[in-house]
This record gives structure tokens, sequence and C-alpha cells, in this order.
């Protein structure tokens, strides 16, 4: 038994896919800690069908008895969900079928973001950290955070990091190294196809990786298109999107958030402070590091001729959805 006091966590979507993947984690400890007891704030459709797949995940997660698990409360209005929650992660949204964009997603989806952007303003802790999962999930964060004008930006964060650890994964392939032994990777941008993974800078044991690869045309023409068109591959092959890789990187995000890095790199989606010329409060995959709870962009890195290409291709997807959403801000 731990002696600390249970935190709040709200969950949107718990009875989708990536629900299912998540929660079970999260109330056995993985995500704040072996020590941390966790009170699930569930939030789920005004639907029967959505209600009652979520009793039955409620009676899966009571009959795991996990000791950690302080309470479970189902929700279907936002207002209550987030009542004083400390960690919000909003995965609830519709997902990308086989051949469809990530562009028609966002009418689809923006509107939840205003609602519970809206509902966190009113009634979360003023301390909350914002975790959008659902896509498209930079733009979805900015409206969540454009819809919470009194609780701090940087709160508001969106999900990179699955692409962070696909990005390692393929270079750990490539080089035939341990993924555990990759530092210092980035991704920039969106979660899209036009994200920038960047191993310029990665080491593996000490050694640059961009010199132990040693090849700009796979970079160009097999990396990156690999990364950035993974979740159109994972539904071409299973007919669904990415869940429990997805609720894998949503656990990474948050733990690395809450309990810091070590020092070590890792992705999130932020709202930009003008580093490294992305206009303010865009939000946008940066490498951080993070301690204490705060996260801290890895400044000084030189941005060469190729780098700025791909970052100004992201930057403009963005800058384009933005302009999309501001009827709803
Ligand atoms: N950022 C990433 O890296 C990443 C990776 C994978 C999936 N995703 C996205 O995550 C989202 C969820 O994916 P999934 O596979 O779990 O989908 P899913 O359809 O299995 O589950 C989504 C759940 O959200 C619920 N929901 C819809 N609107 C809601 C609302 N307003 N409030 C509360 N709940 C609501 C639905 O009822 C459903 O149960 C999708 O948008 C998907 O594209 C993001
Ligand atoms: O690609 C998708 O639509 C799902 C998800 O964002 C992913 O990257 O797997």
């Amino acid at each position: 038994m731990s002696n600390k006091k249970p935190v709040r966590v709200a969950v949107t979507g718990a009875a989708g896919q990536i629900g299912y993947a998540l929660l079970f984690r999260i109330a056995s400890g993985e995500m704040l800690g072996k020590d941390q007891p966790v009170i699930l704030q569930l939030l789920e459709i005004p639907d029967e069908k959505a209600q009652n797949a979520l009793k039955g995940v409620i009676m899966e997660l009571e009959d795991c008895a996990f000791p950690l698990l302080a309470g479970i409360e189902a929700h279907s209005d936002p207002m209550t969900a987030f009542k004083d929650t400390d960690y919000a992660l909003l995965v609830g949204a519709r997902p990308r079928g086989p051949g469809m964009e990530r562009a028609d997603l966002l009418a689809a989806n923006a509107q939840i973001f205003t609602v519970q952007g809206k509902a966190l303003n009113a009634v979360a802790s003023r301390n909350v950290k914002v975790l959008v999962v659902g896509n498209p999930a930079n733009t979805n964060a900015y409206i969540a955070m454009k819809s919470a004008p009194d609780l701090p930006a940087k709160n508001f964060t969106a999900m990179l990091r699955l692409d962070h650890n696909r990005a390692a994964s393929q270079i750990a392939a490539k080089t035939g190294k341990a993924v555990g032994s990759i530092e210092k990777l980035a991704v920039w941008g969106n979660h899209s196809p036009t994200m920038y993974a960047d191993y310029r800078f990665a080491t593996i044991d000490g050694q640059g990786v961009k010199a132990l690869i040693n090849d700009e045309e796979w970079n160009r023409n097999t990396f990156l298109p690999t990364v950035g068109k993974r979740g159109a591959a994972i539904i071409a092959a299973r007919g669904l999107s990415s869940a429990a890789s997805a609720a894998n990187a949503a656990i990474d995000h948050m733990r690395d958030w809450a309990l810091g890095t070590n020092g070590k790199w890792v992705t999130m989606g932020i709202p930009s402070d003008g580093s490294y010329g992305i206009p303010k409060e865009v939000m946008f995959g940066y490498p951080v590091t993070c301690e204490g709870g705060e996260y801290k962009i890895v400044q000084g890195l030189e941005i060469d001729a190729f780098s700025q290409e791909c970052i100004n291709k992201t930057l403009k997807e963005l800058t384009d959805e933005q302009d999309g959403v501001k009827h709803l801000l």
C-alpha cells in the first residue's frame, strides 16, 4: 500500500480501442509510478451502447484488483468527468478508416475539443496536464488550449511520441542495435506524414547514428516515408488504426512529463514559445527534456537546409489546419 494521496486521471473515449489498451496500464502504475494511487474519471459519449461498453471496461478494471486503483467513475459529460482532474488524456474522437486522410478528421473531431477545452477550463485542477491523442492531435490540442484561456497554455500537449518510438524502432532495425540504446532523437512538427524525424544528433552508445547509417538516400526515401506513413500502413493491415502502440506512447508521454527523463530527449507536441522560428502557440513537435513536472525544449540545434525544408512543410500544414478551425475559437 502506498500512502501517497491519489491523483485524478481523466480519460476520454474510455470504451474505445486505445482506451482498452491504456486504462489497465494507468491503473497498474505504469504511467505515474508504482507508488501513486489513481482515481480514473472515464468519459464516453451519452449513447447507450458506448455507456454499456464503458460499464464492461469498468467491470474488468475492478476484476484486476489493482492495488493503486483508488476509484473509478463513469461519465457522459465532460463537466463532471474533468472535475479537479490532475491529468487528462483526450483520446475520444473518430479514428481514420482505410483510405481516409487526416484532414477528413478535422471537421469531424474539432468540435469535441472546443467543448472539452471549455470544460477543462471550468472544472479541472489549475495544474492539469493535458495530452491530446485524438486526431488530428496537434490541432485538436491547439483548439482545447485556445478554449481554456484560464489554464496555462503550456499544460496542453499533443502526442508525437508514437512517431518518436516508430523512428527509434526503424533506426534500431537499420543499425542492428538495441532500441533502448538510442538517445537524442527528435521529431519535429505535426503528427502526420509531414512530421520530420531527425536522427542527425542521435547517438547509440555514444556513437553518432548519422555516421553509423551513412545513407542519406535511405533517410529521405525509406526512413522518413516509413515513419510518416506507419499509421496508414497499420490501418491497411489491421483494418483498424493503431491502438496498443498509441496507448503505449501515451503512457510514455505522460510518465516522462510527470516523472522526468533524467536528461534524455523525448518528443512532445507543445505550444511553441518561438523556438526554432516556429510562431508562438503553434502546437509543434519538439525535442524536449522533462524535470520536476515541466518540459524544456532542447535548444541550440543546428538546422541545415534539408531539415529547414522539412520543418517548413510540416509547419505550413499545421498553420493551414489552424486557419481551418479559426471559426471555432
Ligand atoms: N496521436 C496519435 O499518435 C494517435 C495514434 C492512434 C490513434 N489516434 C487517434 O485516437 C483516437 C481514438 O482512437 P481509437 O482507435 O481508440 O478509436 P475508437 O473509435 O476505438 O474509440 C474512440 C472512442 O471515443 C469515444 N468518443 C467519441 N467522441 C467522444 C467524445 N466527445 N467524448 C468522449 N468520448 C468520445 C467513442 O464513443 C469511442 O468509444 C482517434 O482519433 C485516432 O485517430 C491518435
Ligand atoms: O494514422 C492514423 O490515423 C492513426 C494514428 O494517428 C497513427 O499514427 O497510427
